[in-house]
């Protein structure tokens, strides 16, 4: 509960004098003109009943009631116009904080959570505290003006009032003996969310697979099912919300019957007056919306429980922080430009990776002590069998792992933070399984980007200048999702074309050519390799090929996430 409590402090501080202006206006709004009506109309009975009534005592009554509806809708527009738009930059700020956490994470890192619950925690869990913000205030005017409806009406008779407030005390039982249930429910709902997103998510990506597996009624089927217990969760969660609602408007008629019951024999003997019943009357309203409000509040506090603890999986400690940083929402005007890279002015003549040590948590897998240094223009191949680690080295290397132990130089001095530096225009990497985009192949390639004469370069140095005029409409042909128009082959190019265009000083290749015919990949080598000498561009290359090899100023064999010594050919 402290955790939502400081959720709540923390988007209070975003806008505190619009939140406090709200939450008195709608204090004055509902309590204060709420029981002036109400006094006006006892009044006005008290009269009638007393047959004392004058016009001018029915015109000033009157006049009270038409006047204070007035100002209830004044305040109520201030309230809107105050409030407006304030629930999508809430969940805007939690967004980003999210995202940014997730993107910031160095790229191989695997998420806490799966696809299915990172997509349900930002679309529906994010909403939550944020919800609750904006009942309380209408908790805390029911609230005020319940307490101030409370002492009036203990003036007038105090049984009659203890008889209409009871519901309260039923209310609050209810919600303490509901608590678990309402988390149930909710936590309920979320986790088949969760699996039926991540089904979706795995679908759209693998459609491939799964078609060519003759596997698509097996996956129809489970996501049927998973389907099915996603929708049965929440009418569950539906059915459950409905009833407790119902069950907090009808308590309030226990309040009436034991109201009618106090004050029947009063009423009779002259005891209670007909402006005091219709004060009572008058109020009963308000109780049963007090009861209303306070079961949703103490309900949207148990949700606000949950929902933090499925977004602390996903950010881990000092969620709360992570989670509600207000800093820079760009909503209106022209977006800075972008973060930029910490660009280093100095030309690389040197990387050294000194007693490079990564590991996957939880495992022993991975690479320990690993040392070389890669002069500008030289040739790197990274070598060894499967599983020895050349893909974990290379993605160490570049930030995508973080590295438990070890340093990286770059002419001579420590990258502290290899992930934000190791990218275009410092450099650039083609990963082992390459990810296309549904766009067209010219956007594939320079991926915003301006073209420059990149494209052209680009084609040439990957091969596929003569695969690109046999599209049918050139680089401007779609090629579906994932690149599903291209061969293995050509997207393995098609990522290499892409690194090309970032005219980087390091290139990365992990295993980059596996998918192609001798010919072209004996090609694309001489030409990366004319490439490398003629604009001194640095090469680190994951391949066992031989005619790769031959270009190698040095080669490091990894075993067992070691170099081997017996294998590698390192430069002093
Ligand atoms: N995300 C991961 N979590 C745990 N272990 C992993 C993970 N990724 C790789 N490994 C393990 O780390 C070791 C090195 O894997 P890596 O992918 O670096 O090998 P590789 O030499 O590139 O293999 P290949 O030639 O098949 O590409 C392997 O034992 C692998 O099972």
């Amino acid at each position: 509960m402290k955790d939502v409590w400081k959720v709540l402090s923390r988007i209070f501080g975003y806008y505190p004098v619009n939140y406090s202006v709200i939450t008195l206006i709608r204090i004055f709004g509902y309590a204060g003109l709420g029981l002036l009506s109400g006094l006006a109309i006892k009044r006005f009975f008290d009269y009638a009943a007393a047959s004392a009534l004058t016009p001018g005592i029915v015109y000033e009554i009157a006049a009270l009631l038409i006047v204070i509806p007035l100002i209830q809708a004044l305040t109520y527009s201030i309230d809107l116009a105050l409030s407006y738009g304030w629930t999508e930059i809430i969940r805007s700020y939690f967004r980003r904080n999210l995202f940014r956490f997730v993107l910031e994470k160095p790229g191989a890192t695997p998420l806490p959570v799966s696809h299915g619950k990172l997509t349900n925690i930002l679309r529906s869990d994010v909403g939550v505290p944020e919800s609750l913000m904006w009942d309380i205030p209408y908790f805390l005017a029911y609230a005020v003006f319940s307490i101030c409806g409370l002492v009036m009406l203990a003036a007038i008779d105090w049984t009659a009032t203890a008889a209409l407030f009871s519901p309260l005390l039923l209310t609050v039982a209810a919600m303490r003996w509901l608590k678990r249930r309402i988390a149930f429910h909710y936590d309920r709902q979320q986790l088949t969310s969760d699996r039926f997103l991540g089904m979706l998510s795995d679908m759209f990506r693998h459609h491939e697979a799964i078609r060519i597996n003759n596997a698509v009624n097996a996956f129809m089927e489970r996501l049927g099912a998973v389907g099915e217990e996603r929708a049965e969760a929440g009418k569950r969660n539906a059915v459950f919300n409905t009833v407790l609602a119902s069950v907090y408007d009808n308590i309030v008629n226990v309040g009436t019957a034991l109201l009618l019951l106090t004050i029947g024999t009063k009423m009779r003997t002259g005891d209670f007056s007909v402006g005091s019943f219709t004060l009572f009357l008058y109020f009963l309203g308000y109780v049963s919306g007090t009861i209303r409000l306070l079961g949703t509040t103490a309900a949207g506090f148990r949700k606000t429980e949950s929902a933090l603890a499925r977004i602390r999986e996903l950010l881990g400690d000092d969620h709360v922080r992570k989670l509600t940083a207000g800093d820079s929402l760009y909503l209106k005007g022209e977006l800075p430009a972008c973060d930029e890279v910490p660009l280093r002015q100095d030309v690389l003549q040197r990387i050294e990776v000194r007693r490079f040590t990564c590991t996957y948590a939880g495992t022993a897998s991975g690479i320990r002590d690993i040392s070389f240094s890669m002069p500008r223009a030289s040739f790197t191949v990274v070598t060894g069998p499967v599983g020895s680690g050349k893909t974990t080295l290379l993605r160490a290397v570049l930030g995508l792992l973080p590295a438990s132990s070890g340093e990286l130089l770059w002419n001579g001095r420590a990258v502290d933070s290899p992930a934000r530096f190791f990218v275009p225009p410092v450099a650039s990497y083609v990963p082992q399984v390459p990810a296309l985009f549904g766009g067209t192949f010219r956007d594939n390639v320079l991926l915003g980007y301006p073209d420059e004469g990149r494209l052209d370069d680009a084609l040439q140095v990957s091969v596929l200048e003569d695969d690109v005029r046999r599209f049918p409409d050139g680089a401007d042909t779609l090629l579906g999702p994932n690149g599903a128009a291209l061969s293995g082959g050509q997207r393995q190019r098609v990522a290499v074309a892409r690194m090309a265009a970032r005219q980087a000083q390091l290139w990365v290749l992990d295993d980059s050519s596996s998918a192609l015919d001798a010919e072209t990949e004996i090609r694309m080598w001489e030409r990366i390799d004319a490439l490398r000498r003629s604009a001194g561009i640095t090469c680190l290359v994951v391949s066992a090929k031989p005619f790769v090899l031959q270009y190698a100023d040095q080669v490091i064999a990894l075993r067992n996430g070691r170099i081997d010594p017996a294998s590698s050919r390192l430069l002093a």
